[in-house]
């Protein structure tokens, strides 16, 4: 019911509490973004990581203590539903000139269902969908606040455009020199007059870049978009240290592949001074308009808001799609029961309730792994994940064949009950954790083995793409786990069945399970038998320790094909061998930080 009237002493007071609470929360966040740029500096890169890691938390913690507030000083859980109502309408008034409205109306969602009950909170008091709007949104009126746009222009002319181009990077005000602006403004000027082809520079020719950098690990990114009459090309300049401490471009990325690359939902979130962040996501879905918008506020570490929008872009798929949720393709996890719509392009995971006897692991212990993941660097190899408490599907939207799985599996996470009495039954699923869908990397060899692809004597064009197409992802393959070892991830289990294909053709793990820090593991040298015996009886004789691997061993169960051991053994034979997985892991201890780049490496100037 509408209230008419705003009576309540206290509805105001409770809505500038919360909207306290988030603002300290976004100030907290966005104050650790900005030191990114410090850190990068300074090159203090485990730092870096760490800043990335712990502000994954801050939400939460914010959350937690703006309930408590709201409790101890206001009694808020004991409010009735007319206060709640005008706390409501408060906030929203509140909000009207806020620079980040979306986000504290999330917060809003997050406090007010921590501390009411979920059957009293239903959809009245939080914001189903946004009720301030993103649109328009400017930074002008922040009292003594240096003014600062979201982004800024620059007009080249034929003449001109590579001073243009340093003066741009010189706006940024790097506090570490470049090695040779000049140059690197030449290499840049070199892409982009690729990139324009024959066009003609009409009068609107203009470059608008991002007013903030764009930090992750050690990298720092300039991004913008070259507009020339109705074209616009998104792209990105990499900067990074040189060997002698110096700056230098890197490369310079045109167009939207690299772009969704660079963003992708397989690296960690990067690191932005933002005042208004819908704006920055306003942009950068302008350069890359097929990437949801869920996935770009996790991009920019703003992980809460992705999970809402997601949240409201699932709702929305499903009240305008029929389709059933069914056991997703490939083979059945022993750990996770994993399912999906086929019309959407995700899948849901729920952990089993029991697991057979050689997951000698608990459900905390996996629940461990994937926020072990989370918070890792994920280099482009490994999916993130969004977990939801108590997700609510229409009953009549499931097979059967699922409810039955789901009942003999994973008992414990299911309820199918009409829980809000509106009639309809619902599956509720106590967890699950969601992530883009691939193509299961079994599934994607052997459809190119039925193609005829591992048949070398087979010349027919499908099995020539086959051919191809096994070579391309046994490849793929070695360097994900080269890119995983290099951050320090030792997947475990390196199955085919556990990685994926995405849109970009790039394999990418996703089985958590049994993962591993590098540094925990001990790679050894499968012992010489000690007699005829051991060498005849097949068994292992000789004693393994928990964190023992034998990369020796995983030749049988990985390269049966002849066509995939020769691509396997001709890239990476080392993944093979005891020797390389230790010296890696000796870097790694010792402090080294690698480098990842989210980019081909033809596309690096140096190697011009
Ligand atoms: N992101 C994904 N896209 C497409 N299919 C997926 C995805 N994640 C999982 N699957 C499918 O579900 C199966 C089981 O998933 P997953 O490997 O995560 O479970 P698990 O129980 O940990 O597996 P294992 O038994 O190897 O430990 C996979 O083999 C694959 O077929």
């Amino acid at each position: 019911m509408f209230p008419t009237r705003l009576d309540s002493s206290v509805a105001y007071d409770i809505a500038r509490a919360l909207l306290d609470g988030f603002n300290r929360h976004y100030q907290l966040f966005r104050t650790e973004s900005a030191r990114a740029k410090h850190r990068f500096e300074t090159r203090d890169w485990h730092g870096q990581q760490r800043a990335q890691r712990e502000r994954i938390e801050f939400y939460g913690l914010r959350v937690q203590e703006c309930s408590r507030r709201l409790e101890r000083e206001f009694k808020a859980g004991e409010q009735g539903a007319e206060v709640w109502q005008q706390i409501k309408l408060h906030y929203i008034g509140l909000l009207v000139n806020h620079h980040q409205p979306e986000l504290a109306e999330t917060f809003f969602n997050s406090v007010t269902t921590k501390i009411l009950h979920r059957s009293y909170f239903q959809n009245d008091f939080i914001f189903v969908r946004p009720a301030v709007s993103t649109e328009y949104i400017e930074n002008l009126d922040a009292p003594g606040a240096r003014y600062q746009p979201t982004y800024r222009c620059y007009y080249p002319t034929l003449d001109d455009v590579q001073a243009q181009l340093v003066r741009m990077v010189q706006d940024f005000d790097l506090r570490v020199p470049f090695e040779d602006l000049e140059r690197d403004a030449r290499n840049v000027l070199a892409v982009m007059t690729r990139q324009l082809g024959e066009a003609k520079l009409l009068a609107n020719f203009q470059v608008q870049v991002l007013s903030s950098l764009f930090f992750r690990n050690k990298g720092c990114y300039i991004i913008g978009k070259l507009i020339n009459g109705y074209t616009e090309a998104g792209f990105a300049l990499p900067v990074l240290h040189s060997k002698d401490g110096q700056l230098r471009i890197d490369a310079a990325l045109f167009g939207e592949d690299d772009l969704l690359r660079l963003f992708s939902f397989a690296r960690a979130y990067f690191m932005v001074d933002m005042e208004i962040p819908s704006a920055y996501v306003q942009f950068l879905r302008s350069m890359m308009p097929r990437k949801p918008r869920n996935e770009i506020y996790n991009a920019l570490g703003l992980a809460k808001q992705g999970k809402t929008l997601f949240y409201r872009d699932f709702l929305h798929h499903l009240q305008h799609s029929s389709d059933k949720f069914r056991i997703a393709a490939g083979i059945k996890g022993m750990v996770m029961l994993v399912f999906d719509l086929p019309s959407y392009p995700y899948v849901f995971k729920v952990i089993k309730d029991y697991f057979p006897h050689q997951k000698e692991t608990t459900r905390e212990q996996v629940m461990g792994k994937y926020q072990l993941v989370k918070q890792h660097d994920r280099v482009g190899r490994m999916a993130d994940t969004l977990d939801y408490g108590d997700v609510a599907f229409p009953r009549d939207r499931f097979s059967d064949e699922l409810i039955a799985e789901l009942q003999q599996f994973a008992p414990s996470q299911l309820e199918i009950s009409d829980r809000d009495g509106d009639g309809r039954t619902e599956v509720i699923l106590k967890h699950v954790y969601i992530e883009r869908r691939m193509i299961p990397l079994n599934m994607y060899l052997q459809e190119a083995f039925d193609a005829g692809g591992a048949d070398r004597s087979n010349q027919s064009p499908a099995a020539l793409r086959a051919r191809h197409q096994i070579e391309r992802s046994v490849i793929d393959y070695g360097y994900a786990i080269k890119d995983m070892v290099a951050a320090n991830i030792f997947p475990g289990d390196m199955l085919w069945k556990n990685f994926g294909i995405t849109r970009n053709n790039k394999v990418v793990f996703y089985d958590y399970d049994e993962i591993e820090y590098l540094t925990d593991c001990n790679f050894r040298k499968v012992p010489e038998p000690r007699n005829e015996e051991e060498e005849m009886s097949g068994e292992v004789c000789y004693a393994v320790g928990p964190r023992d691997v034998f990369p020796e061993t995983f030749a049988p169960f990985l390269l049966g094909n002849p066509l995939v051991r020769d691509v396997f053994m001709q890239y990476h034979a080392n993944l093979l061998d005891p020797a390389f997985w230790q010296t890696q892991k000796e870097r790694i201890a010792a402090g080294y930080v690698h480098d990842v780049y989210p980019y081909e490496k033809e596309k690096r100037f140096t190697r011009l």
